[in-house]
């Protein structure tokens, strides 16, 4: 990746005075990152520029020579109607806005407006244009309905739907050269969604990972940005930075919502500038590397609280995908049993031991706050342990019942929901537990201890219930 302007497509600046053009240009580069300008002096060839292509928005300003803004605006707008145009006039006049934004102009500013106003503008179109290409690549691949590129999610086994569609945006964004933020819950698979965005961009590099929780400021600048021999005490050697081994390829940050404000603002001027200074070293070197960044918390809240910075979290959420936690695709457990029974085995030198019966609808009525990640530990832990030929339940039950001592070795409930709302008539007491009884065995594969866990009863009291049931 040897570019780093932003937006992806290029923006025209369009205005007779070049100091304007110049001032405009570096404010919206100071103050919100937009490198990816280019200047235009001449009304008449802004044509010829849009026809060359890569230029989404049109900043264009309406008294001109040769050729009046208003008169611009009119043609982009039917020869190219994909092209966004802000006008910033030097007129104040409602009557001239209101024809403008008829002609198709996405906002309407005055120079004389506020700085913030106007660049908040532009970023607003940016974003607009953004999430256009976005839906126009997701509709593509809709309508052929598969991905181009299957190969690279290979690892990631699931079924399930938001997962799928969860693949088809990363699909969708891999080239592009802005950050990809993954949040998602601990041990959800962040991590594996990031190597297959790795894999999609065509980068030549390698993916370099680098886990930015508890790291102090300092620790932060050197393990990225590296140092020159005697940069500090202790310095006798230099040291590539991460940003330089990942270069060609994706820097990966992970826990990124744990990162300290200084070092986020180191963070922002690197994807800002794209480049950065190794400590004690006045040369610049260039971020060559895609940045794909990663956390389990919530950034907004954080936001919100003034813990993460608003910009740096703009900059960073321009392609977003969430993976959702392991108990809202509950679908994938079976897929995911088999698949580390496999794993564990083969790790372990054993033969792959068959389930026993039920332990799929068992872990399905559990939580999993650890999500798969907990999983694989539990199949492995389960494994290590077995000798037979059958998988043994007791394991699991008893990851299950450490993790819920509070529901008494319970699995965790799902929301609860009155099953008998919605009928007429009411069955009995007696009918109901004796439903109950049998929906439970069914699930735990006839098995009574686990029925019994399932039900939230001791296993006594289930054979009491069984033989009343049978009485
Ligand atoms: N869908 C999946 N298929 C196969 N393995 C998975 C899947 N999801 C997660 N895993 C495995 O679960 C473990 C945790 O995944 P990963 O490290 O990617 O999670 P994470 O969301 O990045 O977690 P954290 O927030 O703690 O860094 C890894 O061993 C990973 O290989």
């Amino acid at each position: 990746m040897t570019e780093n302007l932003y937006p992806a497509f290029g923006i025209l600046l369009v205005d007779d005075e070049p100091a304007w053009l110049r001032s405009l240009s570096l404010t919206l580069e100071s103050s919100a990152g937009i490198t990816n300008t280019s200047l235009c002096q001449d009304s008449r060839q802004v044509l010829g520029l849009l026809d060359g292509g890569g230029i989404g928005l049109v900043l264009l300003d309406l008294t001109m020579p040769h050729l009046s803004g208003e008169e611009v605006l009119k043609e982009i707008s039917e020869r190219h109607p994909a092209v966004a145009v802000i006008v910033i006039s030097g007129l104040n006049q409602v009557e001239t806005a209101v024809r403008c934004m008829k002609s198709g102009a996405f906002d309407y500013f005055v120079k004389t407006d506020e700085e913030d106003r106007i660049v908040g503008g532009v970023l607003r179109a940016v974003r607009m244009m953004e999430l256009q290409r976005e839906n126009l690549e997701m509709s593509s691949r809709l309508v052929s309905g598969e991905l181009r590129h299957p190969e690279a999610f290979t690892g990631i086994v699931t079924g399930d739907r938001s997962m799928l569609a969860l693949f088809s945006y990363v699909e969708a964004v891999a080239k592009s050269p802005q950050p990809l933020l993954i949040t998602g819950e601990s041990g959800v698979g962040k991590e594996l969604v990031a190597r297959a965005a790795h894999r999609l961009s065509g980068c030549r590099g390698k993916l370099v990972t680098v886990n930015v929780a508890g790291l102090d400021d300092t620790v932060f600048a050197d393990t990225l940005f590296g140092h020159v021999r005697g940069a500090f005490t202790g310095a006798e050697q230099a040291r590539r930075g991460m940003v330089e081994e990942a270069a060609d390829g994706t820097l990966f940050l992970d826990e990124i919502g744990d990162l300290s404000i200084p070092s986020q603002v180191k963070l922002l001027r690197l994807l800002q500038e794209g480049e950065y200074f190794p400590l004690g070293s006045d040369l610049p070197k260039r971020l060559r590397a895609r940045v794909i960044v990663a956390t389990h918390q919530d950034l907004p809240a954080r936001e919100g609280t003034g813990a993460f910075r608003r910009d740096l979290y703009y900059r960073l959420r321009t392609h977003q995908v969430h993976v959702p936690p392991l108990r809202e695709r509950r679908g994938d457990i079976p897929l995911l049993l088999d698949h580390f029974l496999e794993e564990a085995a083969r790790d372990l030198g054993k033969k792959k031991p068959t389930p026993p019966q039920g332990l799929a609808q068992f872990l399905s009525t559990y939580g999993f706050p650890g999500n798969v990640r907990e999983l694989k530990a539990m199949v492995y832990d389960a494994v290590s342990v077995h000798r037979d030929r059958m998988l043994s339940m007791d394991s699991f039950v008893k990851a299950v019942e450490r993790a819920a001592p509070q529901a008494g070795g319970a699995p965790s409930p799902a929301p609860r929901q009155n099953p008998f709302s919605g009928f007429a008539e009411l069955p009995t007491f007696g009918d109901a537990a004796g439903f109950l009884v049998m929906e439970a065995l069914e699930r735990a594969g006839g098995n009574q201890t686990l029925a019994a866990r399932l039900l939230g009863i001791s296993q006594p009291a289930l054979s009491k219930r069984l033989k009343m049931l049978k009485g």
